[in-house]
């Protein structure tokens, strides 16, 4: 297998300074990343924080201004041209008037280390459709076809963009696990997701991008230890609840009252707590929690745009 040659000591992507701007708008800000074999990346990022045209510049889809964009060592187009690359991108339109198989077929001929077309068409889950016209497909069928081009070959890295938006339940739990199969083999997977659960579950890497920058990277409890903040709730006795004493509270970040309960973030729950004994309030079934992924990922980029603005 082709990943087993690999050089270990070259990333399967490197970013240097990368930057790319689309007139006053500068999507993507001296990128610097590298991505090595076996990783499962989630990029994330609110929308036009850059994704799509950082996927662009990797697939070289898209130049950069400055910088420069490596793949396994060499430039974008040759590593895709050798075949090193499935790609699964967001709008990827698919041609008229063929049939599935007949897609799925070409991409295969096309591939230097193609698959069989039959192992393609079913790994994607698209062999009980295999003879319908593409462009009369539902858009969760779409979407795997678009799965079934971008796993045509063996390929050691493979590229996704939002590739669940539109599956169902069941179809996207298939989709995970054929790509833990893929980077078991030790291939490496970027995704590009506003699904934060998916990214908490599939990634062993997580990148934050916002405004073309990278905010955070690591793994998905670093993401959310870097945010920083904590969550607070607690009942107390009727009758004690006074909102304008609790949001004196310090390190307090949010305050919701819901009848007797309270549920607060703050980014220094220890202090809180000890202030809120301190008020003389007693507290009822108190729990003091992480924040989830999607929680951590709304604190760091609304943290950035207050400094930014
Ligand atoms: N072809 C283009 N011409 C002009 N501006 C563009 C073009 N493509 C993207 N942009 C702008 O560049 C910024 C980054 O866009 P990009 O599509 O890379 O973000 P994204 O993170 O993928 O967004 P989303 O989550 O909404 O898909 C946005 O401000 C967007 O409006």
């Amino acid at each position: 297998m082709t990943t087993t040659a690999l050089n270990t000591t070259t990333p399967v992507v490197a970013f240097d300074q990368v930057s790319k701007s689309y007139g006053s708008v500068r999507a993507v800000d001296g990128l610097t990343l590298a991505l090595h074999p076996g990783e499962t990346v989630a990029l994330l990022g609110p929308n036009g924080a850059g994704k799509s045209t950082t996927l662009d510049l990797l697939l070289g889809l898209k130049q950069p201004d400055s910088g420069t964009v490596g793949l396994f060592g060499t430039d974008p187009r040759s590593a895709i041209v050798a075949g090193r690359v499935g790609a699964m991108l967001q709008s990827g339109g698919l041609m008229d008037e063929v049939t599935v198989a007949e897609l799925v077929r070409l991409a295969c001929d096309l591939h230097p280390r193609p698959y069989k077309v039959a192992d393609v068409l079913s790994r994607a889950g698209v062999t009980q459709i295999a003879d319908r016209k593409v462009d009369k497909l539902s858009g969760g069928q779409a979407q795997r076809v678009r799965f079934a081009l971008a796993t045509a070959g063996d390929s050691d890295l493979i590229v996704l963009d939002e590739p669940t938006t539109g599956m169902d339940v069941t179809t996207r739990q298939a989709f995970w696990a054929t790509m833990r199969e893929q980077a078991a083999q030790g291939r490496t997977v970027l995704f590009a997701t506003h699904y934060l659960e998916e990214a908490d579950a599939i990634a062993d890497r997580v990148l934050v991008l916002h405004r073309g920058r990278l905010l955070a990277d690591g793994t998905a409890a670093e993401i959310k230890a870097k945010a920083g903040v904590r969550r607070i709730s607690f009942d107390l006795a009727d009758g004690t609840v006074d909102e304008s004493v609790l949001r004196d509270l310090p390190f307090l970040t949010t305050l919701a009252v819901s009848g007797r309960t309270v549920r607060i973030q703050s980014s220094d729950a220890d202090a809180t707590v000890h202030a809120l004994y301190g008020l003389g309030l007693y507290p009822l079934g108190l729990e003091v929690t992480g924040l989830g992924l999607e929680q951590a990922f709304v604190a760091i980029t609304t943290a950035e745009e207050a400094r930014t603005s």
